[in-house]
Parts: C-alpha cells; sequence; structure tokens
C-alpha cells in the first residue's frame, strides 16, 4: 500500500474541496492503481517524479511518486482546478538541497526547467554575486557566502541581501521553501549565522552526487524529509484518521503537524534532569508542552505522566488541545494512574491527599509537619480524610490579632506573601522557628518584635482554620508535598511531569511538583515566561530542589502576534525588569514574528462615554467583517470593568458575552478580564479603560513595601503585556481621561 506524506502546501486546502481531498488521498493510500484516480506523469515536468490525479471533473491533485523497494510514497503537494494543477505540476521540484540534504519542495519558472537535474545539483556560489550586500542583512553582518553556506537557494539569498527593510524580506518569502524562509527571517531579525545554523540543525551534508537508480535516489529524498527543518514542510500520514485530521486542521491546525526544528528539539530530546523552556507570548511553549506530553507517552505507554498549569481554565484548554493533537493518546482522569493527566495544580495537590486517604494512609503527621502539632486537633482526629479547600481572610485574623503590627504591614498581601513564601515552604510551626527563619527576597526587614506579631497573626488564622476544618491551596499544597516525601519510597504518582505557565506558581507549588516525582531523566518539563508572571511572586527554582543548571532554552519566534503588535507589547515590558525562575535578568529585545499586519490602534477618548461609543463602532465594524464574531474579544482590568463594557456596549444596541470561567461559546465578540484571557487567543483584540489610575483598588494593599508595590507594578505591566500579545491580527487600545503610565514607552 503506497505511503502518503502531506506537505504544509497540500494541508492548506479550500474548505470546499476537504471531503473530496480526503477521498481521493484515501483511496491513492489504498491502491494507485485503483481506477478512476488517473495517477499520470506530465509531459515536459521539472521532475520526472510528478504527477497529477484526478480528484474529480474539475479539480487534480499534484504529487510527487517515489517508487521504493517495498512501497511506493505519494508526496501530496495540493489541488488546483485542472489547468492550474497541470501549470503546477510542470514546475514544481522535489529535490535534496545540494549543501545540507534537507528535502525540499522548489518551483522553477520556465527559462530554468531545461537546466533543471533530476535529483541533485551541487549549486557553486557565484563569486562575481558574492561582493553585493545591501541594508538589512549586511547590516548584521551576514554575506552571501553565509546564506549559501547554511543551503539558502542562490536566487533567494541574492535577493534577500538586496532588500532594506524587514517587509522587503518577507514579500520575498511567499514562495521560498519554509524553513529558508524562517531562517532569513531570524537573520533579518539579528540572530547571527551561528545560532540559525543551529537553531535549523544545518549542518553540511554528504548529498550523493548522483543517483544510482530511482529507487535510491527516492531513498535519499524520503531521508531528507525527516530532517527537523524538512518536517516544517513534511509530515507522514500515519493512517487515514491522521490524514482526516491534518486536512481537517488546515491553517488553524497547523502547529499539530508542523512544529519548527526547535520546537521539535525541545519535544524530542531526553534531559538527565529538569528543563526549563523560556519563551514570550505566542513563541509555542504551550504547543512542545503538548507536543512532548505526546511524545512521552507513545515513548512509555505505560508511563504515569501529569501535565499541570495554573488554572482549571488553563487545564480544560490544554485538555482539548491535546485532544486536538492526538485523541488516541492514553488519558487519564486519575492521578497515579498510566496515561496522561491534566490538572491544575491546585486540583493536584487536593488529588495526592484525597488518593492518600483513600489507600487508608494518615495524613496527619503530614499535617502536623506543615501546620504543627495543634493541627491535630478537630480537623484531624479519628479521620484520615483531608480537610476541606478554604481559607480563613488574613484581614479577620488581622482584626483578631494584628494591632502589634506596623500599620503598614496590617495587609493581607503581606501576611499572605509571608506565610506562602517564608513560613509554609520552611515548616515553620512554632514561634521559635519563626524568629530564626531566613528570609531571602522578601523586602521587608522583621525584627524579633515585629516576627512575634506576625506569628500572632498566624497561629489566630490557624486556630480559626482548625474551627473551621479547612486548608487554603497553599497549605494543601504544603501537605501534599510532605506527605509525598515523607512517604516516597512506598513509590510516586508520576513518572514524568509537565508544567506550562510556571511564571505563576508559588514556592509550596513548586515543592509539590518536585515531590511528585523521583530524580531522574525527563522528570520535569517547565514552560514559563517570567514576562507573563501575573499572579505569583518572583521565584528561585533552586530554592525547590529542582536544579536546572545548564538545561534551559528559549523560544525567540512568535507565531502568535504580528510584527506591529509584538513590538507594541515589547514596548510595554521595556519600562520593567525582570528576572526568570533561575533568577538570571530576562531579555525582551530577541522576539521576533514570522507575521506582519496593520500597526495598532491606540487612542485616548475624554470620558467614558465616549469611550465606550467608539468601542461600540470599532467593535460593529469588525463584527461586520467576519463569521466567527467569537474571535473578536475586549479585555479589561476587572469583572466590575467587564460589566460596565456588557452594558454599556448593549446600551448601543451590541450583543457581547461576558465570559468568566465557562469555556467561550460561539456567536458573539467576547469581554473578559485580562487575567481570564492568558492562554487565549483572538484574531482582533480591544484594550478597554487602560487609564491613569485604573489599578484595581485591592492592590493598593501590596503598599506595604517599595519592593513589594514595585512588583506589583510590574505584574501590572506584565498584565498588560498578556493582554496585548492575545490579538492574532489587530489591536486597538483605548481609555479615557490620563492615559495608563504603564503605557509611556509604548506611545512615545
Ligand atoms: N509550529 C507552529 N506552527 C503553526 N502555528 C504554531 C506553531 N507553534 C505555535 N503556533 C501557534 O502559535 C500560537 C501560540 O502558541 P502557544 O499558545 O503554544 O504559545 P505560548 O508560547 O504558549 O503562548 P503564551 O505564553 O502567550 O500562552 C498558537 O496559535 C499556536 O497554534
Amino acid at each position: 500500500m503506497p505511503i502518503i506524506v502531506m506537505t504544509k502546501q497540500g494541508s492548506k486546502l479550500d474548505a470546499s474541496i476537504k471531503k473530496k481531498a480526503y477521498s481521493f488521498l484515501e483511496k491513492l493510500a489504498e491502491d494507485d492503481t485503483t481506477l478512476g484516480l488517473h495517477i499520470e506523469p506530465i509531459q515536459n515536468s521539472a521532475d520526472p517524479k510528478v504527477r497529477t490525479g484526478r480528484v474529480d471533473q474539475a479539480y487534480r491533485a499534484v504529487l510527487f511518486r517515489l517508487p521504493g523497494e517495498q512501497e511506493t510514497t505519494y508526496v501530496f503537494y495540493g489541488i488546483w482546478m485542472h489547468d492550474d494543477a497541470i501549470a503546477i505540476a510542470k514546475k514544481v521540484v522535489l529535490e535534496l538541497n545540494p549543501v545540507n540534504g534537507i528535502t525540499e519542495i522548489r518551483t522553477v519558472e520556465p527559462a530554468e526547467i531545461s537546466k533543471v537535474t533530476p535529483v541533485v545539483t551541487a549549486r557553486v556560489p557565484d563569486q562575481r554575486t558574492i561582493t553585493q550586500q545591501p541594508a538589512l542583512l549586511a547590516a548584521h553582518g551576514v554575506t552571501l557566502p553565509d546564506l549559501l553556506d547554511l543551503g539558502i537557494d542562490q536566487n533567494l539569498a541574492e535577493n534577500a541581501l538586496q532588500v532594506t527593510d524587514e517587509d522587503g524580506l518577507e514579500a520575498l518569502l511567499s514562495d521560498a521553501v519554509e524553513w529558508q524562509g524562517m531562517a532569513l527571517i531570524e537573520l533579518g531579525a539579528g540572530t547571527s549565522v551561528t545560532d540559525v545554523r543551529d537553531h535549523f540543525s544545518l549542518t553540511k551534508h554528504a548529498v550523493p552526487a548522483t543517483s544510482t537508480s530511482p529507487v535510491s535516489a527516492s531513498a535519499a529524498i524520503v531521508a531528507g524529509m525527516s530532517h527537523p527543518a524538512a518536517q516544517m514542510t513534511f509530515a507522514y500520514a500515519a493512517n487515514n484518521d491522521e490524514l482526516r485530521r491534518i486536512i481537517e486542521g488546515g491553517d488553524f491546525g497547523a502547529w499539530r503537524v508542523w512544529l519548527h526544528p526547535e520546537q521539535r528539539r525541545y519535544v524530542d530530546k531526553t534531559w538527565n534532569g529538569p528543563f526549563r523552556l523560556s519563551g514570550g507570548a505566542g513563541t509555542g511553549k504551550t504547543v512542545v508542552v503538548l507536543h512532548r506530553a505526546a511524545e512521552l507517552a507513545r515513548r512509555h505507554p505505560h508511563a504515569r505522566i501529569i501535565l499541570t498549569t495554573f488554572t482549571t481554565n488553563l487545564a480544560t484548554a490544554l485538555s482539548t488541545q491535546l485532544n486536538h493533537l492526538d485523541p488516541t493518546l492514553p488519558r487519564t482522569q486519575n492521578l497515579a494512574e498510566p496515561g496522561i493527566h491534566i490538572t491544575g495544580i491546585d486540583a493536584l495537590a487536593s488529588a495526592v491527599l484525597r488518593n492518600a486517604a483513600r489507600a487508608g494512609q494518615d495524613l496527619s503527621e503530614d499535617i502536623i509537619a506543615v501546620l504543627g502539632s495543634e493541627a491535630a486537633g478537630s480537623a484531624v482526629t479519628g479521620s484520615n480524610a483531608p480537610t476541606r479547600i478554604g481559607g480563613v481572610s488574613w484581614r479577620d485574623a488581622l482584626d483578631v490579632a494584628g494591632s502589634a503590627l506596623p500599620p503598614e504591614l496590617q495587609s493581607e498581601s503581606f501576611m499572605a506573601a509571608e506565610y506562602g513564601s517564608v513560613i509554609l515552604p520552611n515548616l515553620i510551626t512554632t514561634r521559635e522557628q519563626y524568629y530564626r527563619a531566613r528570609r531571602p527576597g522578601r523586602g521587608v526587614a522583621l525584627d524579633r518584635g515585629r516576627r512575634k506579631a506576625v506569628w500572632e497573626v498566624v497561629q489566630a488564622r490557624r486556630a480559626q482554620a482548625r474551627i473551621d476544618g479547612v486548608h487554603d491551596f497553599a497549605e494543601t499544597s504544603a501537605i501534599a508535598a510532605a506527605h509525598l516525601r515523607r512517604t516516597a519510597d512506598t513509590g510516586l504518582p508520576a513518572d514524568h511531569v509537565l508544567v506550562d505557565e510556571g511564571q505563576d506558581l508559588s514556592a509550596t507549588h513548586w515543592q509539590l511538583l518536585r515531590a511528585l516525582v523521583a530524580e531522574h531523566p525527563d522528570d520535569l518539563f517547565i514552560a514559563e515566561d517570567s514576562h507573563q508572571r501575573i499572579y505569583g511572586r518572583r521565584i528561585v527554582l533552586s530554592q525547590f530542589g529542582i536544579r536546572i543548571v545548564g538545561r534551559s532554552q528559549r523560544l525567540t519566534l512568535n507565531y502568535r502576534t504580528t510584527a506591529e503588535n509584538l513590538a507594541f507589547a515589547l514596548r510595554v515590558l521595556s519600562g520593567g525588569s525582570y528576572t526568570d525562575l533561575e533568577e538570571t535578568a530576562e531579555d525582551s529585545t530577541a522576539y521576533r514574528s514570522a507575521r506582519r499586519g496593520k500597526s495598532p490602534a491606540i487612542g485616548g477618548r475624554d470620558s467614558l462615554r465616549s469611550e465606550l461609543d467608539h468601542t461600540a463602532t470599532l467593535l460593529q465594524t469588525w463584527s461586520d467583517a467576519t463569521d466567527a464574531p467569537e474571535t473578536l474579544a475586549v479585555l479589561v482590568r476587572d469583572r466590575f470593568q467587564r460589566d460596565r463594557v456588557v452594558n454599556g456596549l448593549a446600551e448601543r444596541g451590541l450583543a457581547v458575552r461576558a465570559v468568566d470561567r465557562e469555556e467561550i461559546k460561539p456567536g458573539q465578540p467576547v469581554v473578559m478580564t485580562m487575567h481570564r484571557a492568558k492562554g487565549t487567543e483572538f484574531s482582533k483584540v480591544l484594550l478597554f479603560g487602560i487609564n491613569e489610575g485604573s489599578i484595581p483598588a485591592g492592590l493598593k494593599d501590596e503598599k506595604y513595601s517599595d519592593d513589594a508595590w514595585n512588583d506589583a507594578l510590574l505584574r501590572e505591566r506584565s498584565l498588560l503585556y498578556v493582554a496585548a500579545t492575545r490579538a492574532r491580527d489587530e489591536l486597538a487600545v483605548t481609555w479615557s481621561g490620563d492615559a495608563s503610565s504603564l503605557l509611556s514607552a509604548a506611545t512615545e
């Protein structure tokens, strides 16, 4: 039975032809001699391997036929109306790149056709042209020999050296071989030739000068398709279901099939311990995490794989996406069972305790380890069942026992941070232990007197929690981690743990993650972007036994956002300074986008009423131009403002949907908070109410120290960055009165 290889070009089919394409390819995969397929060569084609096939009366498929020792392989290039298909079939060539052995499809113009030799022709640099080195690439020190040495086609290389800006470069790339286009974009953005060589695995390759037979020539071409750079263009359809998924997925499903070589590397590679993948918004971190979970499950069908992230909403989205990626993967709803288990991090902590209770394991020892011996009171005694999740508010505890604290420290945020970052992770259960505790990075000095006052508040809260029979999320994580550490030698619940949105996790979350899986190769894979930290405090992973050193990499190519919107979002960041989970300074300048579009529409109005008028008009214009209004979003700072916008738009005759925890439904534009928008993406996004002073009142509680306040402002900046990078195509930003000062660098 023939083997079908899809190409990226071939997957971009018009919706009207998808069904027919699928039926054609299914028949071809069964038997290429099936009557009616009419698989035929084309006279005077540039490549004798090219074939056309009959899809229906009007349409023809263009394919390449590669005879093999046992099976024939067909590379599916696309479907066009009969005459167009014949014209294309005459011009396309499937061949090995003579420099690096990557299989490529190129289009040759008629004048070139007579020159093309079917299999391999080494292209020798033309010394006369080496002197041409105009603007963009030359400004980064890139020369013609550099490009030829990477394997860029000579014509493309010469033209690329002529262009003076990124627009010019992009215009050149529409017909380029996929990897060559991407490599040139990287070079145009200033990535060094050495790094590009590394990103695309462009090692020099001994390409056979001539083929001995069609079968061995085909074998070389098939081998060249497995190069990571070639996998941006070619994909095996393992079976009919996969074939259908590729065709159905089209452009939106491109992430499932056509990985960038760098993404592919982080999916496939084995590391001898925890690995950290950082990268700006839209660089495909989630895509890598999903593919990697799938790859681990395929390699180790009985492995217990946990995929976790910060919120339940994000976990649900991961689960849906993994199903799109491959519905046949082993999945499980239960912790510690073989398969992929996807859950939010706090639900994961609860599941650890639930499993222990079900197995009849006593948790009181772990609760005492975290909360002290008094915790063995009413909530635990006589029962293995974990306590309910809930919390006593720090405000209540402060009201009861906080009067000895200086006024600025009578802050819920201060207490929550002190508890979550110092007291819980260090298993502090007595005042004496707290007196001795090290508090690195807390930014507020606490002498003995102040520590005594803090401890009184902690004790008051713990006492009330015992009476109520509740543990908060942070306590639950700490207890789960303590339980796993104590019982580790009886077995741990996971073989591989993958984390998305790692920047938002807290100290006790990291303790839990470290305790879930033993230290061994591929134990922990962490995707994170410190520029998108919108919840948690700054964390240094090594403090929790997660030793990354030498095992971290960064993705830099933005797949989601246009270059114009990305530039705006990065300018928002430029006013802050960031450190990552390994405590190194994070650089926001290296990111680039492969897509271009409109400049963001940024502008203020003098009143809320006029901002709402403007929003209604813009949203109406956007809605009129799409069949999918749910791909339009208005993002706001908080729920109060969300409801105000929904009502304001309703008054102006525009129906929109307020989205909270539920999934986004088709049919109407959505209005949601910027926090809720994390992990989502839309075609067009309007950021509403970006006023000076729009920071919610609750945040003022962070003013207990300069450090805490600066960090809160940094998170606000990150929130704006997250929101701005949700737009795939168009971005608008509005405010009424004065614009937020967080925008100042972005609007200059
Ligand atoms: N190889 C690829 N081919 C096509 N599209 C891709 C590829 N990789 C990622 N994308 C697309 O880019 C967008 C961003 O990907 P993803 O959500 O994985 O990025 P991210 O780095 O996790 O973003 P964020 O941090 O903003 O959540 C998605 O629409 C995804 O489908």
